[in-house]
């Protein structure tokens, strides 16, 4: 992080050397062989919450991986060369590490509200004393709303609330919404708005009454176009039944950093929670755009699942490199994104509940290190952000685990679970299958089957299709990591969250790339524009190369 290329740290050519002579040699199932049982003792950290100790635990066993101790003090090293530590330490300090639009990176000042956690950071920025006001403000709201105190504007309390929002003004709230499904009020439904495709607002609005709808327009900037459109139109919607405009008030929210365009809008200031423009987007859910959470789960556990975040900051600063995991999972992924030539990485939870996890992931860590350009101006000669992607355990097992057993990709994946279900069914029947194909898996991808165990299997007989026999044989040495958490509570939840947040921080430091802007997605939105105003006429058509002026006038002749 000192305008260098990640290839000019001494570290990164000695990783270089060490996977050109071992990786060969790197093969499980003899490291586990050499090694016996320590590499599990050697290569897992246990995390304990600070204020909940074994209640919110995270295990990280990284063992299964295509490491030895020299390749992880090297990593280390690398994480040391690049100056990952004092770099956490500015983010922290509110510096504006995001140079490109000269902000500061705060999300983490969001959740530094808790005096009796034994731990406050100095955060000095403008807006970073605020926070304490607008959590209240959720609070009074939020507890307004589900009291059914708030009324519609014909005395009817809420039982529904509409979040319009897109990208990181929907993502967090999606996924936590859902993986915290088990503490929600249930009889206040959510629902979330977020395509520009009018079939999203139109099949939400079939399902709402008007006299008892929430909407809460979500977006950091209240200029993107398709959530500005969606709250128009739901507006549009409401006044039909309301008729009157002065209605709006109670009915209409607004989550932004833009008060001006948030009253030209017609809601008033008093109906704006507000954040500030050192909170990126996919980093957001832990501020005001988190209000549909605290609407879902009641604001006592959203403030739990910021305690979470907050201790987890709390381990991600105070804990050495070597026993830190964020910086082991960064560390871990960069081995197989740039020395291995890893494409992408699989988020995989074994918790229902967390089946939207690897979705917000895809927007937390591909817009966050997506970048070809280092924060010095140089273009990266390896790579940076991996893909991510992923599903919940089992289902993920029977759509495309094929791929990642026998398919010739080298796919990294992380499995997440937890120790106790929130749904012990059948006598806990179900969550000891789910279990054991959360074991089961990164045993079969890390140790495979040996053409002789297949033979032994198929027989004499069998053994004579050798296709057959080929075709049943599993090459292992896929690697993985497994994270036990003691159950999925708001603080855990949150702690999990901040973890990769802050893996994505260092997987970003070491890249030298900045994580926190997000150029690449402008150019779409530009042209966009350009060919919406095009599109009533096709002689206003031009500009544009052969291909998409032929998409143009197909949609425009066949329209009607
Ligand atoms: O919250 P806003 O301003 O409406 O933005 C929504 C999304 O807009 C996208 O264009 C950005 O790439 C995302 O980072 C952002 O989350």
């Amino acid at each position: 992080m000192d305008g260098k290329l990640a290839t000019e740290y001494s570290s990164w050519q000695k990783l270089q050397q060490l996977y050109d002579q071992q990786h060969e040699q790197l093969v499980l199932k003899q490291l586990f062989a050499e090694s016996k049982s320590d590499r599990f003792q050697q290569f897992s950290r246990e995390y304990k919450s600070p204020s909940s100790g074994d209640q919110d635990r995270i295990l990280l066993d990284f063992s299964k991986n295509l490491i030895t101790s020299e390749i992880f003090k090297q990593l280390i090293a690398l994480a040391k060369e690049a100056k990952v530590e004092p770099f956490r330490d500015a983010m922290f300090a509110g510096e504006h590490i995001n140079t490109s639009e000269g902000r500061a990176v705060l999300h983490v000042a969001l959740r530094n509200v808790f005096a009796s956690s034994g731990k406050q950071f100095q955060i000095k920025e403008e807006g970073a004393d605020e926070v304490q006001g607008v959590l209240d403000h959720i609070k009074q709201f939020t507890n307004s709303v589900r009291s059914g105190e708030w009324k519609g504007y014909t005395g009817k309390a809420i039982d529904t609330i509409v979040n319009i929002g897109i990208g990181g003004s929907d993502l967090g709230p999606v996924m936590v919404t859902e993986a915290l499904k088990h503490y929600s009020k249930r009889d206040l439904k959510a629902h979330f708005v977020s395509n520009i495709d009018g079939t999203d607002l139109a099949e939400v609005t079939k399902q709402c009454n008007p006299e008892t709808t929430l909407f809460i327009v979500a977006s950091k900037t209240f200029t993107t176009q398709e959530t500005i459109t969606n709250a128009e139109s739901a507006r549009e919607w409401f006044l039909e039944s309301a008729k009157d405009k002065a209605h709006v008030a109670k009915h209409f929210v607004a989550l932004s950093t833009n008060t001006k365009a948030v009253e030209a809008f017609g809601i008033s200031s008093s109906n704006m929670f507000k954040f500030w423009d050192w909170v990126g987007g996919r980093y957001s859910l832990w501020s005001a755009i988190g209000l549909s959470i605290a609407l879902v789960i009641g604001y006592e556990n959203f403030e739990q699942l910021l305690l979470g975040a907050h201790e987890m900051d709390i381990h991600f600063v105070e804990t050495p490199l070597e026993d830190n995991l964020p910086v082991i999972l960064a560390l871990v992924g960069i081995w197989y994104n740039d020395f291995y030539g890893a494409q992408t990485q699989a988020l995989l939870p074994y918790d229902q509940y967390m089946h939207k996890f690897a979705d917000y992931f895809q927007q937390g860590d591909m817009e966050s290190n997506g970048k070809t350009v280092t924060k010095a101006g140089q273009f990266v000669n390896y790579e940076t952000g991996p893909i991510i992607w992923g599903q919940s355990g089992t289902n993920g097992q029977h759509a495309f685990y094929q791929l990642i057993h026998q398919g010739t990709k080298l796919i990294p994946c992380d499995f997440l679970a937890p120790v106790q279900t929130l749904n012990p069914i059948a006598g806990g029947k179900h969550h000891e299958i789910l279990l054991s194909n959360f074991f089961a898996q990164p045993e079969a991808l890390a140790f495979g089957k040996t053409e002789e165990q297949v033979r032994q299997e198929l027989g004499a007989e069998g053994s004579k299709n050798e296709a057959l026999v080929k075709s049943k044989i599993f090459q292992g040495n896929k690697p993985t990591n497994s994270i036990m958490f003691q159950k999925l509570t708001p603080k855990t939840l949150g702690s999990l969250i901040a973890m990769y947040e802050h893996k994505i921080h260092v997987q970003g430091a070491i890249w030298g790339i900045n994580s926190y802007d997000q150029m690449g997605v402008e150019l779409g939105k530009v042209l966009a524009k350009n060919i919406l105003a095009q599109l009533p006429d096709e002689s206003k058509v031009t500009g544009h190369d052969a291909s998409t002026t032929g998409l143009i006038h197909y949609f425009q002749k066949n329209r009607k």
